[in-house]
């Protein structure tokens, strides 16, 4: 399809029909952008998957009583040929995710074998998804909240008379966090739930951008396309679109960070660090946390000897990242429109410096962990996570990148290159548009500045406070002594030494900053 044809996007809020240059329908992005249209399913209709419905209903208490695993042990495998419409099979990957996660961090020790009753349904689901079997932002928010102001499932409502889907409302402002609640959580703290609520109404809120944005890239795209003089009314008119967009992204952008700002009305730090972030560890790089080998996925009862080297039963080991907001496709999408490019940390292009792969690096392949050596290409954080995303999210932004490569900072400067100053034409609305342009990435630097803040907060701080908890878990595990003497890396050591990881074992502060700071260096346009 030429960059001028366009097709028809259905927003069903408000009825109207958007012209739009992608079909937003065909990436399984809706009105409320990554999220789903309709509020997610509050249980599986069919009956058949009480069992799963039971457990995932009292996780908190059966880890608190530490049952969690015998329960597991205790359901039946049971088939996903009764899951029929997507909601259903989004509904199962959030059951299945918070299982396998409650299961793997909810004893005293790291459990390193899956067993069938998680892993059987599991692989199915996320097949069927297009993500990996782990807990991902989609599982843990995208897909798990629920209206809390107009829902009729209150917590003290027993679970079965729970309605099976929440009441539609098209009114309804996902926006708003208060008006939010999360289906489920492993530590039933509010600080969970208002945790991942922060990130669904941050994506509810940056949902209006997709429609702006792609208009834009492609008002620009199209204008350069066309064979005419530089100076001419479509450029104009292109310039003016591109800067309106920016204009709104700018003032989106503001309000992504006064929702992010707002974590700390009810998620504290040290319930975050010490209760909540340990169960949304994967087991990549999670030596120090008792899984070397990383977690192997038992798809026979034989196979759960695996680990302990006694049978040769079916199953897999694997090496996933855990659950981080990180892999949201919103962010991703701010980045391709805004042309902004991410290097592998360690990669001979690296701003930071560095030469190759390096202990450090967040390379590695989505699958296994710890690629980008041993010759392998060099894969970045923000490469590597589109392979948690939902199959048509990651789709989506590869074919957004594919079809305006560089994005408005590319328009942009061929607009500047080709109607620029001593050339006649464009002036004001070059002007205008440079400085739109630059405004927009200034404020997504500061929203990663403003989430760098955050992370020391949640993170950097509450690790150099002593854990009394006894489990093995993320808190205690990543903070492993890591090689390192740059500057920055000693800013990060925690109480016991070393350098804190993400949880993939991502070197944290350095990747941060060097992917604000990159956001900052697309705004230095190559056209002045
Ligand atoms: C308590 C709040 C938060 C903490 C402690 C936190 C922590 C982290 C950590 C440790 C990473 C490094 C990568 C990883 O380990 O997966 C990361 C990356 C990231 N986080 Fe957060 N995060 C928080 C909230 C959020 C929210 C609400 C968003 C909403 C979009 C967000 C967006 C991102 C993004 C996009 C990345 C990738 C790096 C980038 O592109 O800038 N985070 N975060």
């Amino acid at each position: 399809m030429s960059p001028s044809e366009t097709l028809t996007f259905n927003n069903s809020r408000g009825g109207s029909t958007e012209v739009l240059p992608m079909p937003l329908n065909e990436y399984a992005v809706t009105s409320n952008g990554f999220l789903p249209e309709e509020p997610p399913l509050r249980k599986l209709p069919n009956p058949y998957y009480g069992p799963w419905e039971l457990l995932v209903e009292s996780l908190p208490n059966a880890l608190a009583s530490r049952t969690l695993r015998d329960q597991v042990h205790q359901l039946p495998i049971l088939s996903t040929d009764r899951l029929t419409a997507e909601p259903e099979w989004r509904r199962a990957c959030v059951i299945l995710g918070f299982l396998a996660h409650a299961y793997i961090w909810g004893g005293d020790t790291a459990a390193e074998t899956l067993p069938p009753q998680i892993t059987l349904p599991f692989l199915a689901v996320t097949t069927h998804l297009g993500t990996p079997p782990v807990a991902t932002f989609a599982s843990l928010s995208l897909w798990n909240f629920e209206i809390a102001s107009t829902s009729t499932n209150t917590a003290s409502t027993p679970s079965n008379t729970t309605p099976s889907t929440s009441v539609p409302d098209r009114d309804l402002d996902l926006t708003d966090p208060d008006a939010l609640r999360a289906l489920h959580t492993f530590t039933g703290t509010a600080d969970e739930s208002w945790f991942y609520m922060v990130s669904v109404a941050m994506e509810a809120e940056g949902a209006r951008l997709l429609p702006v944005l792609l208009r834009a890239m492609h008002a620009l795209f199209a204008a350069r396309d066309q064979d005419v003089p530089p100076a001419t009314t479509t450029a104009a008119a292109a310039a003016a679109v591109a800067s309106r967009a920016l204009g709104e992204t700018t003032a989106c952008i503001g309000r992504l960070g006064r929702l992010l700002d707002r974590m700390d009305e009810r998620c504290r730090p040290d319930v975050f660090y010490h209760q909540i972030r340990p169960f949304l560890a994967g087991s990549k790089n999670m030596e120090a946390a008792g899984l070397p080998r990383g977690v192997f996925y038992a798809e026979s009862a034989e196979g759960e000897g695996e680990a302990e080297g006694k049978a040769n039963g079916k199953g897999e080991w694997r090496q996933l990242r855990g659950g981080s907001n990180g892999q949201s496709s919103l962010v991703q999408f701010l980045d391709i429109a805004l042309g902004v490019e991410h290097i592998a940390m360690g990669s001979s292009n690296s701003s930071s410096g560095g030469g190759g792969s390096s202990s450090n690096s967040i390379n590695s392949d989505p699958k296994e962990g710890g690629g980008g050596q041993g010759g392998k290409p060099a894969v970045g954080f923000h490469e590597e996570v589109r392979g948690y995303m939902p199959e048509p999210h990651r789709r989506f932004l590869e074919d957004v990148a594919a079809r305006y490569p560089g994005g408005l900072r590319k328009g942009v400067e061929e607009l500047l290159a080709a109607g620029g100053e001593g050339k006649g034409g464009l002036g004001p609305e070059l002007t205008e548009v440079r400085e739109a342009f630059q405004t927009a990435t200034r404020a997504l630097a500061e929203f990663r500045n403003k989430h760098l803040q955050m992370v020391t907060r949640y993170i950097i701080i509450p690790s150099r406070q002593q854990n009394t908890r006894r489990e093995v878990n993320l808190a205690t595990a990543s903070s492993k002594l890591r090689a390192s003497s740059s500057a920055e890396a000693k800013e990060t050591v925690p109480a016991g030494g070393g350098e804190l990881t993400g949880t993939g074992g991502t070197a944290l502060m350095p990747f941060l900053k060097q992917t604000r700071d990159e956001t900052f260096q697309a705004g230095r346009l190559e056209y002045r």
